[in-house]
């Protein structure tokens, strides 16, 4: 198959320019770019020399149509422009950015940008690929869930459908390596900032709190507003989410690790673990795995439910080649059957 990528040169472009590499199936693969045209890939990523020596295309919506699957990995607002003329003109849309996955006045609320044509967005499908297979793979143009919302909801979501936590004041505590913020820098990304330095941000105001609140309650049930914190950590990829909540009356810590245990029982990219009290980003770090542990405090009777990903797989490129797979009747482990890199 042919595959693009628009925004190749992004933190998510060169992921996905890096797992799709090793991708069976995929027999071209076409870069676009916004502002380097012509300049040779590999001059730019010495890291891609003699695995990606080809041109940057100019994005052009005929070369586009041409391809079978285009992978959007742009800022907000350039997607939401780029891709309503390219619905249902051949290729199969994904994309990373978070320009389809809110209805337009959320996304306006809380990106502060215009958003994505109506008749666009309606046919958009949230894709977080374990609880939505079915409409993902006929999806003309899949919105690729958001880092953070990754962790979340795939942590969550066993527990607040089967009601086994009260999820009426859900807590959740996020951290993130520093690419999650692209390629682009900025003051809270500078060097000098964020070494030797832990910092909380966007707080009550981070654009994925309605993301995950509509996940919550589209898997689910319908929710409550939840408190939803994310801090910079001094590193370079990874995300530990860590939720707090009461077990729900009458319900036992043995009960809920069967739910979690049936639910992801045969997911090749979700590990849940009832053992061990220890948890940690580099054990998925390169990897299209999240890996979930909870832990209940007799004391309180509240328990802690944490996940760890790559913000970069899991949670961007290595989840859009999973709904990938998943579209094109492939095996959903192709190209992301990687171990994750630990040390
Ligand atoms: N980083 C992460 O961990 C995650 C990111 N995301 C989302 O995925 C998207 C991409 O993220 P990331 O790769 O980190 O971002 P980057 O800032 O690293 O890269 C974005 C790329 O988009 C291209 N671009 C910029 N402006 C335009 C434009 N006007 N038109 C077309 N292309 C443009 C640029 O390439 P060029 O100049 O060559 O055009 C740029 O390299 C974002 O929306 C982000 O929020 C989602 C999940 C996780
Ligand atoms: C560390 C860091 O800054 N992370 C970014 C994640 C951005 C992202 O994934 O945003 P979209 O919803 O636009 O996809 C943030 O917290 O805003």
């Amino acid at each position: 198959m042919k595959a693009g990528i628009i925004g190749a040169s992004g933190y998510g472009g060169l992921e996905l320019i890096r797992l799709l590499h090793g991708h069976s199936e995929v027999e071209s693969l076409d870069l676009f770019t916004s502002s380097d045209e012509g300049i040779i890939f590999s001059h730019k990523y010495a890291h891609l020399m003699n695995i990606h020596d080809t041109p940057l295309h100019r994005i052009d919506l005929d070369h586009l149509a041409s391809l079978d699957v285009v992978f959007t990995s742009t800022p907000s607002g350039v997607s939401s422009k780029l891709l309503p003329s390219l619905i249902g003109k051949g290729p199969r849309l994904i994309d990373l950015s978070g320009d389809f996955r809110l209805p337009e006045k959320e996304y306006e609320q809380w990106y502060k940008k215009e958003a994505a044509p109506v008749d666009a967005l309606k046919q958009s499908v949230y894709g977080l690929t374990e609880w939505n297979r079915a409409q993902i793979k006929e999806a003309a143009l899949v919105a690729n869930p958001g880092c953070y919302p990754t962790a979340v909801l795939l942590s969550l979501l066993p527990a607040v459908k089967n009601k086994l936590i009260d999820a009426s004041s859900l807590i959740i505590d996020a951290k993130s390596g520093v690419s999650g913020a692209g390629n682009k820098p900025s003051q809270l990304t500078h060097f000098s900032e964020t070494n030797e330095n832990l910092s909380i941000y966007k707080v009550n105001q981070h654009q994925h709190i309605p993301e995950i609140e509509q996940g919550l309650e589209f898997f689910s049930i319908k929710q409550q507003p939840i408190t939803f914190s994310t801090h910079l950590v001094p590193m370079t990829r990874g995300i530990l989410s860590a939720a707090y909540a009461p077990l729900s009356e009458g319900v036992t810590e043995k009960q809920l690790i069967e739910c979690y245990k049936e639910t992801y029982q045969d997911e090749p990219f979700v590990r849940f673990s009832s053992h061990g009290d220890k948890l940690g980003t580099n054990q998925v770090y390169g990897s299209n795995y999240c890996d979930i542990q909870l832990h209940l405090d007799p004391r309180t009777n509240r328990v802690t439910i944490v996940s760890v990903i790559d913000n970069l797989v899991k949670g961007a490129a290595g989840q859009a080649i999973q709904n990938m797979n998943l579209q094109f009747g492939f095996n959903e482990k192709t190209g992301l059957d990687v171990v994750p890199l630990f040390i």
